[in-house]
């Protein structure tokens, strides 16, 4: 690794350590019991591809370290709300607050809001992170294998089904790929954004998909604006998106993504 992961991870080793001594497990077990029962992301997901539709994980984002501050009058709920009425499948919400400007709180907020499941975005290393997602309220983590061992993906992932929370395996490469079909994941992003250069390319989906068996849902991640990407993407056999900064940029996100999917954008 020699990219943005490299000092998001280092920060995180930071964040995960003074956790721990603020939150002991024994404290996470108690908030994870006071929580109902994980929403079902994955299958929230499959529903609409058996039904033949697409599906949408809506991102609830306020900055990013490629573009910076993207949506500075951000309100989380609002945000959510918005995404419901839009007829989003999923929600995405940032809690790494160093790079994203996110917050575990907005986790909090918006689960209590809205009732669709919630992957917490956010950049795993440690068991106890993910009990921590489950206390907050997630239904869904985000592994990234550019920045975990084998073993930390098995353990990782050991751990999040355990608390019977579904894992969103994200890829950059075929290398990556391969490593991720070597575990037992069946929802893998493929992230179209370089993160050496911040390029995106939709081209990136197009040359890892076909490595994947039919049993698994891939998702197609970042630098998706209009209807001729969805279009491309759907070209290629891909059905599900996860899509952050164009629906931030617009002050009815809901209302953007409903354009994007109904192809008038
Ligand atoms: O977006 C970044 O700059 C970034 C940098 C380093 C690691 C992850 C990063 N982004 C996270 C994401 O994967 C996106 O938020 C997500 O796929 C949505 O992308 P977009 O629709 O382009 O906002």
């Amino acid at each position: 690794m020699s990219n943005v992961l490299d000092q998001i991870v280092a920060t995180k080793k930071e964040e995960v350590r003074k956790g721990q001594a603020i939150h002991q497990l024994n404290d996470l077990l108690e908030r994870m019991a006071a929580q109902s029962a994980p929403r079902g992301f994955h299958q929230a997901i499959r529903q609409r591809l058996h039904a033949g539709q697409s599906a949408v994980i809506a991102e609830v984002k306020k900055a990013s370290p490629s573009k910076g501050i993207i949506r500075a009058d951000f309100d989380p709920v609002q945000i959510a709300r918005s995404y419901q009425q839009g007829d989003a499948t999923c929600l995405s919400v940032l809690t790494d607050a160093q790079y994203f400007k996110g917050h575990n709180s907005y986790l909090q907020q918006v689960r209590e809001a809205v009732s669709l499941p919630l992957l917490r975005k956010d950049f795993m290393i440690d068991p106890w992170q993910i009990h921590e997602s489950r206390a907050l309220g997630a239904d869904c983590v985000l592994l990234i294998v550019a920045c975990l061992s084998d073993g930390q993906l098995a353990e990782l992932f050991a751990a999040a089904t355990e608390l019977q929370m579904d894992v969103l395996m994200e890829v950059h490469d075929a290398e990556e790929m391969q490593r991720a079909l070597n575990t037992p994941a069946t929802l893998i992003g493929i992230n179209n954004r370089n993160l050496k250069t911040f390029d995106t390319s939709l081209q990136t989906s197009e040359q890892l998909c076909t490595m994947v068996p039919e049993d698994c849902t891939l998702v197609s991640e970042s630098g998706i604006h209009v209807s001729a990407d969805i279009n491309y993407l759907q070209g290629i056999g891909i059905n599900t998106y996860l899509i952050g900064e164009s629906f931030m940029r617009h002050s009815d996100p809901g209302q953007q993504l409903h354009k994007l999917m109904s192809g008038q954008v």
